[in-house]
């Protein structure tokens, strides 16, 4: 990456444009390409995909009650209600699926009424195969940055999704899915590091460097996180935050306002 050379050219400010980052000058598309879409014209989607399965092998899951993380039969499961047509769970931006597997095998499809949804990009859908995923796990194409077409599902869950947007676009995606929620039925899930205020791992500091890098956006804080979730805009109230470690990512639960 020729990030030096580009903070030389634009006068060592952060960026705030995801069409202007160091990755688009690399590549030399500044304005043009967005680096998931350089990813897709190199065929590296599926590198993509199976570079965030590997990353998360053997890490806390989100839904591992047992470990004393999030408490998904507590705040999900009970309470829950619907027909069989039902949706439990939307895995916004969700890859080739690998965290719904993992879900299932902790949260039994018996244990939860209605099913799962997958949605990510089409070309990374299409490069699931046949019979890849469990069956009551339905995969569609959908962009998150239009209408979310899952009205009223039991919990919407973005894992590593919002991190990699500035503001303005992250509000865009969190809007979608505020519009599609039920008051007092969904909830909102979010998997994503929340950074200490002070004294940050040195880890999580090259994350946020890689998030300025190719989609001019960062990794975010506490009171970040509840300034962009609970923005009037979008119209949602952080209920907690659950932290297994700070080298793992927290569990943002929040529901309309
Ligand atoms: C950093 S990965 C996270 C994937 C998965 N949630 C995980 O944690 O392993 C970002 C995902 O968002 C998907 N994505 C990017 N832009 C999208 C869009 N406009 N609509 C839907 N999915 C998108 C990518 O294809 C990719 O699977």
């Amino acid at each position: 990456m020729k990030t030096a050379e580009f903070f030389a050219e634009n006068g060592y400010t952060s960026p705030i444009d995801a069409l202007n980052t160091p990755a688009q000058h690399t590549f030399n598309v500044k304005g043009k390409t967005h680096i998931l879409d350089i990813f897709a014209q190199r065929g590296q989607t599926q590198g993509l995909a199976s570079m965030m399965a590997t990353w998360m092998l053997d890490r806390p899951h989100w839904s591992d009650d047992d470990l004393g993380f999030y408490p998904v039969k507590q705040r999900l499961i009970q309470g829950a209600t619907g027909e069989d047509d039902s949706v439990f769970l939307v895995d916004v931006g969700g890859s080739t699926g690998h965290d719904l597997e993992k879900f299932l095998v902790r949260h039994p499809f018996d244990s939860f009424p209605g099913h799962l949804v997958l949605q990510d990009r089409a070309e990374v859908i299409k490069s699931i195969p046949e019979n890849g995923l469990k069956s009551g796990i339905r995969a569609t194409a959908h962009d998150f940055f239009t209408p979310q077409p899952v009205q009223g599902a039991r919990t919407y869950f973005l894992h590593s999704i919002i991190h990699d947007y500035p503001d303005d676009r992250a509000r865009l995606i969190l809007k979608h899915i505020a519009r599609a929620m039920k008051k007092g039925h969904s909830k909102l899930i979010l998997w994503d590091f929340v950074l200490p205020e002070k004294a940050v791992a040195s880890t999580l500091s090259a994350l946020d460097w890689e998030m300025m890098s190719f989609y001019a956006a960062s990794e975010r804080s506490e009171s970040q996180w509840k300034t962009l979730l609970e923005d009037p805009e979008i119209g949602l109230k952080v209920n907690g935050i659950w932290s297994y470690s700070q080298f793992d990512q927290s569990v943002i639960e929040a529901e309309l306002a």
